[in-house]
């Protein structure tokens, strides 16, 4: 990997959840794909840019993970035991990627491996020198409604500039380590690093995402994230 000398990205990859929507017994991102885990291909999604520097990846047991793939022993990637939430594990990788002397972190999940190349680059094409931060989103495309417990609507929210969030998400490594401590990685509504930059009143930029780059998250996204790995080895990006 070769990268700006002004810049030190590196990645961050939140791998400790548990999968229970995915309702498997082994977490989604073990599941073997097209001749890898899921894990490796997001590994590998960051991993294969030149101006990435390093992969840290935040899990339940680095030890035992890295004598279950020894192929993860390599040195631009560096494993670290992540917590109870999303945020938590986030914050365990940027605290090591800091370590490691980065200046910005890509933080992807695990769970999303089927990023695109053209993605990633234009989340670094516009990110960087984004002052906030910037993430890869898609605009909403079906009309949104809010729904009381009983499932019936009570409003319908108007989509225009409505985005769905995707990750990668790129930040000042101190900046969002920092954000992340005073915002509290137990707290129910930072379900992205976007958001704890936010409420430090930060304003992120919105780059192009893709429908590729799903997140694996319940048994029926299986056949689409299989089908979108199997197809981008025959150069199908956006
Ligand atoms: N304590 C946690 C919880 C989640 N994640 C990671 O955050 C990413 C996105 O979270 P999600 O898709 O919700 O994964 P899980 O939390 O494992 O799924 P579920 O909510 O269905 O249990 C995943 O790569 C997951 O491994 C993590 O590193 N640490
Ligand atoms: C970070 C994220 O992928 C952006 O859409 C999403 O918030 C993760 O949610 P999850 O419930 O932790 O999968």
């Amino acid at each position: 990997m070769t990268e700006d000398t002004q810049q030190r990205i590196i990645g961050v990859i939140p791998a400790a959840g548990q999968g229970s929507r995915f309702q498997q017994q082994t977490p989604k991102q073990y599941l073997q794909i097209h001749g890898a885990s899921v894990l490796e291909h997001s590994i590998n999604a960051l991993r294969s840019h030149p101006n990435v520097a390093a992969v840290v990846i935040a899990v339940q047991a680095p030890e035992h993970l890295l004598q279950q793939f020894p192929q993860l022993q390599q040195p631009d990637i560096h494993c670290v035991s992540g917590g109870s939430t999303r945020a938590a594990s986030v914050l365990a990788g940027v605290e090591a990627a800091l370590r490691l002397d980065a200046t910005h972190v890509l933080v992807h999940d695990a769970a999303r491996p089927c990023l695109p190349q053209a993605a990633l680059q234009r989340l670094l094409n516009e990110g960087l020198a984004a002052k906030d931060g910037a993430i890869l989103a898609l605009p909403v495309a079906d009309t949104i409604k809010r729904g009381n417990s009983q499932k019936q609507i009570t409003a319908s929210v108007a989509r225009e500039n409505l985005w769905r969030a995707q990750t990668p998400q790129l930040f000042g490594a101190s900046t969002l380590a920092q954000a992340l401590r005073k915002v509290g990685t137990d707290n129910p509504l930072i379900t992205d690093e976007a958001s704890a930059i936010e409420a430090c009143g930060g304003s992120p930029l919105l780059v192009l995402g893709s429908e590729q780059n799903i997140k694996l998250t319940y048994p029926e996204d299986l056949a689409l994230v299989s089908w979108y790995l199997t197809h981008q080895q025959e150069g199908q990006q956006q």
